[in-house]
This record gives structure tokens, sequence and C-alpha cells, in this order.
């Protein structure tokens, strides 16, 4: 049975199909004009099948509307499918729902609803007006429920009751089982074919067994039953109508149901059997007439199905001819009807006996019928719900399957990680118990050192009670002592503001001593100086000169220095105060000292020059220590223009010796290079260099570049540690002469300024070839200067002068009675430290000679004229003198005043 969809468009059958969905399902709510893929997307789950399937049939199928998670949707359309397998009706494939032509779905639905709804569900099908489908589909549907098409009757006479089963499935086998129970007990021993005897001597008692009155039959003799039941020809040698056969069936029936406990007597049973043998025995002839009939009426109905199918065939086409066939047909079966009924008649007629008996057999037969139509519904009833349960059952199964293997899997991984965590958990413990031992040891060391600890801090409390205690006494007593102490420091305090007072007043007398000290000091100096003139010792100024621009090494060796002479140098390679060595001097300049400031302390001797006293500056010193610094710029701007000024001022003479300049042990003169001699040493005014040529000057200037052409001309060489290195002592003399206007006395003045060669190690300035020879003379002179101020120092009876050309120059200066001052210059360097320590050590041991108090050099007539010899000097007229002298000053030039000066000359040689 299925579903043909002819020439029906596809669109209008899923019109009809959507149509027929939204009417039997409420909550449906496909469009009408609903696409394949709308239709598909609203069945691909299946729960819609499911549902419309519970909808024709309740229970049919379980939906899955997320009964077990395990569970997908498809499983709906799976049971849908199996559900319309057990049916027996065409089913579709899980692909044509998930993909391709929509046809079979719908051929499937179409087939299901003809098959619960024949008459079209509700909606108009041009399909449900096939007869020939819908009848078929009827036909099974009323074989599903147990019904025959002709309505209450079954049609098993016609059908074979294994044919009849087999042809059923389900519900139908088990009606059919029910039938065939009923069959087997009217074919039971009780029932069995009685023999012909029987019948024969059974026939003439059952004229007493008609006149038997109801509720009597119970009361038959056994014997008289016996002796019917033995006759076997009771249909031949009884005549009784088949009326009064069945008023006996009814009787024993009426008096069975009304004995309640239903039972009949078994040789009750036995007649009842034989009556109804022999009823059944007309019956069957009867029936063979029947037959006869039949099959001639089959051959007419035979017939006119054949015209109906033609009919049908044609009824297909147009409506209009439908109905006008559907009309002819109407008319052939009420035909048939009437044919069937005046057969029918025609039976009875004849057997109106028969009839009698069928109509009350057919009457317990309806209520037999109608009794087991009940407990088939039961049984249907009891079918589904075995088929619900064995679908629950069978769902159920495949949870339990499913969650059986979950469990499974479950397990298995549980176990594993059981396994892994226990393996875990036994090393953990292995770890935990060794850490557990340990610990344990750990807490008996701790308790051990904590009692040990216990014991020492008991004991150290009991020395901390005993010393709080202790000092807790000690605090008291401290209480009491700061008590009294409180009131001495008061006492104290009131005595020291008294004494402050007291001390006030001592202080101011002390400041006043202190000033007064500090003015005795200054007289002391004073006095020391004019004590140490008196002496005549060589004075020496200590100058320290500046680190150079440009130089890198800036650590200076002088450590102290301060304005009463005091100097401290201090050697890097000893720490403290063996590294330090102090000495003492007249005057210190440090290396900011201005020339201006050094100029002011040595004017009182420049001027002492112009009172008629020999002066003699010289500069000791290292090499690049200073010392042309010092004395030229002395002698350019401050000495000469000094004397010049006098010498304008007073209208004057001016000498200037020859400038000289030794070198290698001989005197060479600046401008003539020629060797001069030095003639004799004793002479009044030290000057012993016979040929020494004077120049005229009339300015400074005129001095100024007479020396530049004498320091051209002086020997140079540059040595590695100063390459303006002057090789030779340079000596600048001037003679200044001059008379006193009161009593004519003449007074002679001389000043030599002495820029000494560099004193330095000629191991240190690695000098070679000629410039070997100059510095050996050269230390050779010094140590000869040495020697004599030495030799000077001793107060020795022999002063070597002749020793060298330098000493024979200085002879005067040194050890006649000339004021004599020595610029001792320092170099800072820290390299320069051993030179600079012989340098202090040789200026200290000058400032220790004494050469006895200065003396102007007064003289007269035959002196002057000794001079003149002795000193070949050019007298120079300064033509724009003035003609007068200044008027006289006040103070302490009065004296000078009176000096009406003649002349200054200067000499200015080198030696060596
Ligand atoms: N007080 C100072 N202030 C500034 N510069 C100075 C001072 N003293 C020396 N100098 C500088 O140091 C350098 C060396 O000085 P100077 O030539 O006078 O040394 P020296 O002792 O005469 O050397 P040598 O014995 O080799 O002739 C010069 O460049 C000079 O200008």
């Amino acid at each position: 049975m299925s579903y043909q969809l002819g020439q029906e468009p596809i669109a209008k059958l899923r019109a009809t199909v959507v149509d027929w969905l939204n009417n039997i399902l409420p909550n449906s709510s496909l469009p009408t004009n609903a696409s394949d893929k709308e239709l598909r997307a609203y069945l691909s789950d299946g729960t819609v099948l499911c549902q419309i399937l519970n909808k024709l049939r309740p229970g049919s199928v379980i939906e899955c509307g997320g009964y077990h998670p395990s569970e997908s949707r498809s499983d709906n359309v799976k049971r849908f499918l199996a559900a319309m397998d057990e049916m027996q009706l065409p089913r579709f494939q899980m692909s044509d729902l998930e993909k391709g032509s929509m046809k079979i779905v719908l051929q499937c639905l179409l087939t299901l609803r003809a098959h619960f709804m024949p008459n079209g569900g509700g909606c108009n099908l041009s399909s449900s007006s096939s007869p020939n489908k819908s009848g078929n589909d009827v036909s099974m549907s009323r074989k599903l429920l147990g019904q025959t098409p002709g309505g209450n009757a079954s049609s098993r006479d016609e059908v074979s009751p294994q044919a009849y089963t087999s042809t059923l499935s389900g519900e139908d086998r088990r009606k059919a089982a029910s039938n065939s129970k009923f069959q087997r007990a009217l074919r039971s021993p009780v029932m069995a074919e009685p023999s012909a005897a029987l019948i024969h001597h059974v026939g003439h008692k059952f004229h007493e067994v008609f006149q038997l009155k109801q509720g009597c039959y119970a009361d038959l003799p056994a014997a008289k039953i016996s002796e019917m039941m033995k006759s076997n020809s009771l249909d031949v040698s009884f005549n009784a109508p088949t009326q009064s056969l069945l008023s006996v069936v009814n009787g024993i029936l009426d008096e069975s149901v009304e004995r309640k406990n239903s039972e009949i007597p078994h040789r009750v049973a036995c007649l009842l059997r034989k009556v109804v043998q022999e009823i059944e025995r007309r019956i069957s002839t009867q029936a063979e007439h029947l037959r006869t009939q039949s099959n001639l009426f089959k051959a007419r109905e035979e017939k006119y199905q054949s015209r109906i199918k033609v009919l049908e065939a044609l009824a297909t086409g147009t409506n209009e001819e439908s109905q006008v066939v559907m009309n002819q047909l109407q008319q052939i079966k009420a035909i048939l009807k009437f044919l069937s009924c005046f057969w029918l008649v025609g039976i009875f007629s004849s057997v109106d006996i028969l009839g009698v008996i069928f109509n009350a057999l057919k009457t317990e037969k309806t209520k037999m019928k109608e009794k087991k139509k009940v407990e088939e519904q039961d049984v249907i009833r009891l079918v589904k719900e075995k088929e619900h349960i064995n679908n629950e059952i069978w769902t159920l199964k495949q949870e339990l399957e499913t969650a059986r293997k979950a469990n499974e899997e479950s397990c298995l991984r549980i176990e594993n990680e059981v396994n892994k965590t226990q393996q875990e958990l036994e090393e953990r413990l292995k770890e935990v118990m060794h850490l557990l031992t340990e610990s344990r040891s750990r807490v008996k060391e701790l308790e051990a050192y904590s009692e040990s600890k216990d014991e020492r801090l008991n004991k150290k409390e009991t020395i901390y009670q005993r010393f709080t205690d202790f000092q807790l006494g000690a605090l008291r007593e401290l209480k009491i002592a700061s008590q009294t102490i409180k009131q001495d420091t008061l006492k104290i305090q009131k005595s020291y503001s008294d004494e402050f007072l007291h001390l006030g007043t001592k202080l101011k007398a002390l400041a006043d001593a202190s000033q007064n000290y500090y003015a005795i000091l200054a007289e002391n100096r004073k006095l020391h100086n004019e004590v140490q003139e008196l002496k005549g010792n060589i004075r020496v100024y200590c100058r320290i000169r500046p680190f150079l621009p440009g130089q890198k090494e800036k650590q200076s060796i002088i450590d102290s220095l301060n304005e009463y002479g005091d100097l401290t140098i201090a050697n890097p390679s000893k720490q403290g105060k063996d590294g330090q060595r102090s000495f003492k001097f007249n005057k210190v300049y440090g290396p900011e000292a201005a020339q201006a400031e050094v100029y002011s302390d040595i004017q009182p001797l420049i001027r002492s020059v112009l009172d008629g006293y020999n002066a003699c500056i010289f500069a000791y010193g290292q090499t690049g220590s200073g010392k042309t610094f010092t004395m030229v710029r002395i002698a350019i701007l401050y000495a000469l223009p000094k004397y010049l000024s006098l010498c304008i001022a007073y209208s004057s003479c001016m000498l200037i010796s020859v400038l000289l300049y030794p070198y290698n042990s001989y005197l060479f003169p600046l401008i003539y290079l020629h060797t001069l001699g030095i003639l004799s040493t004793s002479q009044p005014n030290g000057l012993a260099v016979p040929d020494a040529c004077m120049h005229p000057v009339n300015s400074t200037v005129d001095v100024v570049e007479l020396m530049e052409m004498g320091l051209k001309n002086r020997a140079k060489g540059a040595t590695a540690l100063n390459e303006r290195s002057s090789r030779s002592h340079s000596v600048l003399t001037i003679h200044v002469r001059g008379t006193d206007a009161k009593n004519g006395t003449s007074l002679r003045g001389s000043l030599h300024l002495v820029d000494l060669a560099g004193s330095e190690r000629v191991d240190r300035s690695e000098v070679t070839g000629d410039r070997l020879k100059e510095a050996q003379h050269i230390n050779k002179s010094l140590s000869a200067l040495g020697d004599v101020i030495f030799a000077l120092a001793q107060k020795s009876t022999h002063i070597p002068y002749r020793n060298s050309k330098l000493t024979q120059v200085l002879q005067t200066s040194l050890g006649g009675h000339a004021k004599t001052l020595m610029f001792v210059q320092l170099n800072p360097e820290l390299s320069s430290y051993s030179e600079t320590l012989s340098t202090l050590k040789f200026a200290e041991r000058v400032s220790g000679v004494e050469l006895g108090a200065a003396r102007t050099n007064k003289e007269g007539r035959d002196v002057r004229d000794l001079m003149e010899q002795v000193l070949p000097c050019h007298y120079l007229s300064l033509t724009d003198a003035r003609s007068s002298p200044p008027a006289a000053s006040k103070g302490c030039m009065a004296h000078r005043e009176a000096l009406m000066l003649r002349g200054i000359s200067f000499l200015y040689y080198f030696i060596e």
C-alpha cells in the first residue's frame, strides 16, 4: 500500500502535505507555500515526524526531545522509519530527508495520511478520491483493527486460518490466534464426532427432550442422555426441525446462564454437542448450497468489480466524469445489494428453521464477539503498551549501552588516574615520610637547641634579674646622686656665671694684651731685621713659581707657607711628618704673589744704593724656576726707571758699564766679542772688569735696548728642562755716584742684579757635548759660590772667592760691607722635589751668613780718582737734564735730597 504521485505537480502535493501537517499539528507554523528547503528544515530533526505518527497512532514512537543527551535528533527520524517499516508502509531513506528530492518524503507522508485517514484527513486531496487506493487502505486499517470490510463478521469462513494469519501481522495475528482458540474449543473431545449407532439411538429419545421445560436439562437422567448420545443417526431417525434443536441448545444455554456458575454438566454438554453437531451438519449442507450460490454471486461480483475498476480508471479524469462514474458505481452497488438480499431471502425461505438457530447462534456469537472485541481492544492496548515499553526498553538499553560504554571509559580513565595518582601519592608519601623523618630529627635538634637555649635564657634571665636589681639600686643611687649633682650644678652654675663675668673682664684685658703682643711682635720683627741688618746677614727671599699654563702635572710639593717666612714642603714618597721639611726665610712669596709686591719689599734696598750703599740681589734656583722672570723685571720695571728718573731729576750723569757675559771661564762683552779679564777684586767699588766698554743712554728705552742687545748675544741653549734656559750668569750692575752738596762728600753706590745660571743635575737635563761642558762649568761656579757661602757662614779666615769668575765678581757683594739679598726661586712641581730640597738647603745656609754691617761709600778725592782709574767709564751728559735739583722734600728723603747725584752707571754683564 503506497501513495502514487501520478501527474500531480510537486508544489501542489507539498501544499497538501503542509496543509495536512498544519491541521493535525496545532503548533505547526509552516506557511502554506513553504518551499522544499523550509519543509526539509521543518522535518529534518524527526520530531515532527514522530509527533505525526503519535497523533495518528498514539504511543507509536517515542519522541526524542531531549530525553537523553547521547541521543541525537536524527534518532527521531530513525524511529519514525522503523515504525513505518513495522506498519509495512513505504518509507523514505535518511538521505532523502537530508538532500535531494523531497518527492519520496512527500509520497511517504501522503501514504501515511491515506493509511490513517482514508477520507482525506480533513483536507481535499485529489489522490484521496481514488476509491481503489482508499479501499485498500481502509481494508488494511480495518484488518489492523480486527474488522472485516463487511462490517461485523469476519471472513474466516472463506480463508484458511493459516493463510489468514500469515497475511496479518502483529495485532491481526493476535486476533487470529484468539479466534483459533475458539475453534479449538469447538473441536474439543466433548464435541468429537459421535458414532452412527449413538445418533440412531438418540433419535427417538429427542422427542422427550424437546418436551422438556426449561431448567430440566440438568435433571435428565444420565442413562437417557447416554442413550441419546449413543444414537448415530440423529439426523436420519429423528426429523426434528432445526428450530427444536436450536431451542434445546438455547434451553441448555439459558439454564447454564441461570445457574450462575456457568457450568454445564458433562452429559448435558454431550447432548448439546450432539444437537449442535446436528445443526452443523444441516448448516454445512446449507452452506454447500450457499457456496454454490456464492460462487455464482462471486462470479457476478467479479464481473461488476472489473466494471468498477474500469469506471475508477475513468474517474481519475475530470471531477465531473468522476461524479458520473460514482453515481453509476452506487447504482451498481445497489443492484449488488439487492441481488444479495434476494439471494439471502431465497435461502431463508428454504431453511427457516436453520435461520432461527442461526439467529440464536448469531446472537450468542455477537455477544462473544463483543466480549472478544473488548478483550481484543485490551490486547491491542496491552500490545501498544508493550510496544511502548519495548521502545522504552530499547531506548533505555541504548542509553544503558552508551552509559555503560561511557562508564567503562570513565572507569578506565579513572583507573588510570587512580593509578597515576596512587603512584604520585606513593612518591609524595615517600617524600613526606622522608620529610617527616627529617622534620622529626630537626624537631629533636630544635628541641635540644630550644632546651639549651631555655637553659641559657633562664641563666641570662637570672643574670639580667640580678643585673636589673643591681641597676635599679644603682639607679636609685644615681637619682640621689643626680639630685645632689643638680644642686651642685646649680651652685656651680651660679659660681660659673660669676666667674664668666670675671673672665670677660680678664678676656678684655687679654685682648688688650694680645694687641700689645702683636705690636710688640711687629716691633720685635723690626728689631730682628735691624739686628740682622746690623749683623749684615744675607737676606733670603723665597719665591715659588706658579704652575705654567699647559702643564699637566699639578701636584705641588709646597705644603704650607706664611707671611712670617715659614715654608714647609712635603715629600710625596714619605707620609706624615717624615715627609715634611720646614724652612725659615725672611720672606716667602707664594705662586700668586705679584711682581709689585716683591718690588715693594726690595724697594728700601734699591733706594739705599742712593745713600751710598753697595747692594747685591741675586737669584738662585734650578733652571726654569723663574730667576730671570724675577730679576729682569725688577731691573727693567723698577730699578732702572727709578735711577734714571732720579738722574734726570737732578741733572746728573749716568755711568753705564759695558755689558759682559761670562762663558766657560771667560768674560765676554756682549757687544764686542772679545775676552775681558778681571783685574783686582780688592777695589772699593768691587768692580774689577777691565776693558769694559760704556754705552751712552738717554732714557729707559736706551737702557732696555742695550739690555736686549746683550740678552740676544747671551749664550743660550735649549735644555730639556727650560727651552729658553740661559747658559750663563747674567750680572747687571748699576753704579750711582753723587756728591753731598753740604760737605762735598762724594757718595757712591752700586747695585748688582745677578741672574745666576740654573742649577741643575746633569743627568736630569740630558745634555751632551758643548751643553754638557756648559753645565759642568755652571755647576762648578755655583759650587764655588756654595763654597764661598759655606766659608762665610763658618766665618772662615779664607774665603775662596778666586775659585770662579762668579765669586770674583760677587766678592764685594758677599764679602764687603754690602747689603745682599738672595731670591731663592722654587719650582713647585713634584718631579723637582729633590732639586727644590737642595736649593732650599743651600738657601738656608746662605741665610746664616753674616757679612757684617753695611757701610756707605763716602770717599775723598783720592778714592774717586782711583775709582776713575780703575773703571774706564764714560760720562754721559744728559742734555735734557734739569738745571736745578728739585726742591727739598720732607721726611726721610731730606738726606738724599741733600745729595747731588752726579751720575748713575750701569754695568751689565754675564759671568760664569
Ligand atoms: N712668578 C712667575 N709668574 C709667572 N710666570 C713665571 C714666574 N716665574 C717664572 N715664570 C715663567 O717661568 C718660565 C721660566 O722662567 P725663567 O726663564 O725666568 O726661569 P730661569 O730660572 O731663569 O731659568 P734658567 O735658569 O734656565 O735661565 C718663564 O716662562 C717665565 O715666564
